[in-house]
């Protein structure tokens, strides 16, 4: 057996300590679970019994062979240990070294740039960039292509770029634990982004994402999104995720399909006494209300049938029925509301529709009152 080395308690820190919980944070972060003991506990146990079936492995090593996978291995902890601390703690705004940064620049076509510029000044991610992170951002973009049946992204494996989509179609599937089947989450179309995940958290991929078309991409590094644009980003995520959170028809979706909301929902401010909607009109947007009070009235304004207030939404009708607007929609206060048409909402709020339906009872029960 090779003798131990001693440590200072800062190394001990550093090396067995931070990693641990930096890893268990970050996928706090992620998980968001409401028991935080209880998940973290769990965690903490998978996570030993992995290391112990490591052991396992190597219990029948000779002396020599074993010292030396012991330095192997304490190589790549290192490795993993240096990158994982750097990015947690970048995560938590405790330090960037944007001084020492140097970005990558790949050489690239005017029309190329217009092409990446607009697709990612749609993304809430890069909204925040000031001109001189933008020129960097296009300047470390790549433009990448994939066929039919290619797997850009595997769950599980470590994540090193994001990709924006230029053209072409991708499906989105994840393994669930205890579940055989891999579910279908979504399908992506031109101008969204995917695999920022593993970069903003640090974590393995959390899906598995397929071409379904020939597809062309701009895939940023690791590098330049940590520098340049994760800290807004995840700046940006906490503000929606927090007002998202106060929209009661949203709680079915999980948080990261919320705040995938973010590049499709745009917002719009009223005073009170505005209409926002009228009747007769043909709809095309639902609204949600992120602050005031509003009031439908029928029938050319002479008849209230519904009050709604922040947390709730309206303008569904037209969307479930295909019908003319079917009310006028007044502010009764200052509102601010966002809205989304009716095409991005069947596509990324589609099993939301049900719920809808649901609740159209509530202007019937309304009008009974
Ligand atoms: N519900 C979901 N949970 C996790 N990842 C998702 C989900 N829907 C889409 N994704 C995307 O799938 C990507 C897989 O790689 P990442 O984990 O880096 O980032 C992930 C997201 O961009």
């Amino acid at each position: 057996m090779s003798q131990k080395k001693k440590v200072t308690i800062q190394e001990y820190i550093a090396n067995k300590v931070k990693p641990v919980f930096d890893q268990l944070i970050a996928r706090i972060v992620i998980e968001k679970p409401d028991d935080v003991y209880g998940w973290s506990i769990n965690w903490l146990q998978n996570q030993k019994s992995g290391a112990q079936v490591q052991q396992l492995e190597n219990h029948d090593l000779s002396e020599e062979e074993e010292e030396e996978e012991e330095v192997i291995l304490e190589l790549k902890q290192q490795q993993k240990q240096q990158t994982r601390a750097a990015v947690s703690a970048e995560v938590y705004g405790d330090y960037n070294k944007k001084e020492d940064f140097k970005p990558r620049f790949i050489q690239k076509s005017e029309g190329q740039i217009e092409r990446i510029k607009k697709r990612i000044l749609n993304s809430f991610m890069f909204q925040a960039l000031d001109e001189k992170d933008l020129n960097i951002v296009l300047g470390a973009m790549d433009e990448k292509k994939f066929q039919v049946g290619d797997e850009v992204i595997k769950q599980g494996d470590d994540g090193n770029e994001l990709y924006v989509i230029d053209e072409g179609r991708l499906e989105c599937y994840k393994k669930f634990t205890g579940f055989e089947e891999e579910k279908l989450l979504k399908t992506y179309i031109p101008g969204e982004s995917f695999g920022e995940l593993a970069l903003l958290y640090n974590a393995p991929r959390a899906a598995t994402i397929k071409a379904i078309e020939e597809v062309t991409t701009f895939a940023l590094d690791r590098e330049t999104f940590n520098n340049i644009v994760k800290f807004s980003a995840i700046k940006k995520r906490e503000q929606m995720e927090e007002i998202l959170n106060k929209i009661d028809l949203l709680q079915s979706m999980d948080n990261y399909e919320r705040v995938q909301l973010c590049d499709v929902l745009k917002e719009e401010k009223h005073h009170a006494g505005e209409a926002i909607i009228n009747e007769g009109e043909i709809g095309d947007r639902i609204y949600l209300i992120i602050e005031g009070e509003l009031e439908a009235y029928w029938k050319g304004q002479t008849e209230k049938v519904y009050d709604y207030k922040s947390g709730d939404y309206f303008g569904e009708l037209a969307l479930l029925k295909n019908t003319p607007r079917q009310a006028t929609v007044i502010a009764k206060t200052d509102v601010v509301l966002l809205y989304c048409d009716f095409n991005s909402f069947k596509r990324l709020m589609g099993p939301l529709e049900e719920v809808l339906k649901r609740n159209t009872e509530r202007y019937e029960k309304y009008l009974q009152q």
